[in-house]
């Protein structure tokens, strides 16, 4: 009998206060190892927060558990060798090289006070060249334009080769050809490696071709899940988003959202 894998990624009852303010309320969800989830849902709704938690990066109430193992018993070294976070605005060290920084990313594989050997060296050129970064390996974070500072912070937390890729609005800085590259990438290796992968999108048609499973927040709680076809309705974006759209579908069944110019609030009010 061959035995069932873990999910990638089980998060139970997680609630998270910020400021004494209920910002993430009772969510749950399992993503396949190797699946995409991504958090959609309009400003505020809570997405960066459970990104942050899931990460370990804030207090809350309920549990994550990546490849069987509970993140919340884990000391941040190894955290980090299951976990990789990239943040919407990453704060980058302005006068590190860019190799430098991604080399960073294989600390939690290196033992104390080791230095990183010939394979973390290689992790890292195979990742800026993947990135489209090897011609910038030299150049100081503070030189790079916003795009390239984004794949920069991408570039780290891939070199750190971690089993839970989370990752928010990974494209937000990125022109249409990186975006398609990046995202090609990440979708690569859940193939290849298993990696599970967590995103916030607001494109919400990006986040239909890519993701295998939707969770819209709104107002901190699970407002709807499922496939994207289940979740990317035209009737949930007037009543979630009050915007109005029409969603068609692609050639493989996945929605398409358009914006519609004019008329009055979608919702109504
Ligand atoms: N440090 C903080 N202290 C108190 N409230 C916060 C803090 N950070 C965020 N919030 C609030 O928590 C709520 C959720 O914020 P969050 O950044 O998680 O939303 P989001 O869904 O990622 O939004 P966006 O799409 O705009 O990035 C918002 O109401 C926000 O104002």
């Amino acid at each position: 009998m061959t035995a069932v894998a873990a999910p990638g990624l089980q998060v139970s009852g997680v609630d998270v206060d910020l400021e004494r303010r209920p910002v993430v309320r009772e969510v749950s969800c399992t993503v396949a190892q190797g699946g995409w989830l991504a958090l959609i849902g309009p400003n505020g709704a809570g997405k960066s927060t459970l990104l942050r938690a899931l990460a370990g990066l804030l207090p809350h109430r309920g549990s994550v558990v990546v490849d069987g193992t509970d993140v919340g018993r884990l000391r941040a070294r190894e955290r980090a060798r299951l976990i990789g976070y990239v943040p919407q605005a990453p704060l980058l060290p302005p006068d590190m090289t860019v190799q430098d920084y991604v080399l960073l990313g294989r600390t939690p594989h290196l033992g104390y006070l080791a230095n990183p050997g010939e394979r973390d060296r290689a992790a890292t050129r195979r990742t800026l060249d993947a990135l489209d970064l090897g011609r910038l390996a030299e150049r100081r974070l503070s030189q790079l334009s916003g795009g390239e500072r984004q794949r920069a912070a991408l570039a780290r937390a891939l070199a750190q080769e971690p089993r839970l890729l989370l990752l928010d609005e990974p494209t937000s800085a990125l022109d249409l050809g990186h975006q398609q590259h990046v995202l090609d990438l990440v979708d690569g290796l859940r193939r290849t490696e298993r990696l599970t992968v967590v995103t916030t999108l607001h494109d919400l048609t990006t986040a239909a071709q890519y993701a295998d499973r939707l969770v819209l927040l709104h107002r901190g709680r699970v407002e709807a899940g499922g496939t994207p076809a289940e979740v990317v309705t035209q009737d949930v974006i007037a009543r979630v988003y009050d915007a109005r759209v029409t969603v068609t579908s692609d050639p493989d069944g996945r929605p398409v959202v358009t914006p519609l110019r004019g008329g009055p609030p979608a919702s109504g009010r």
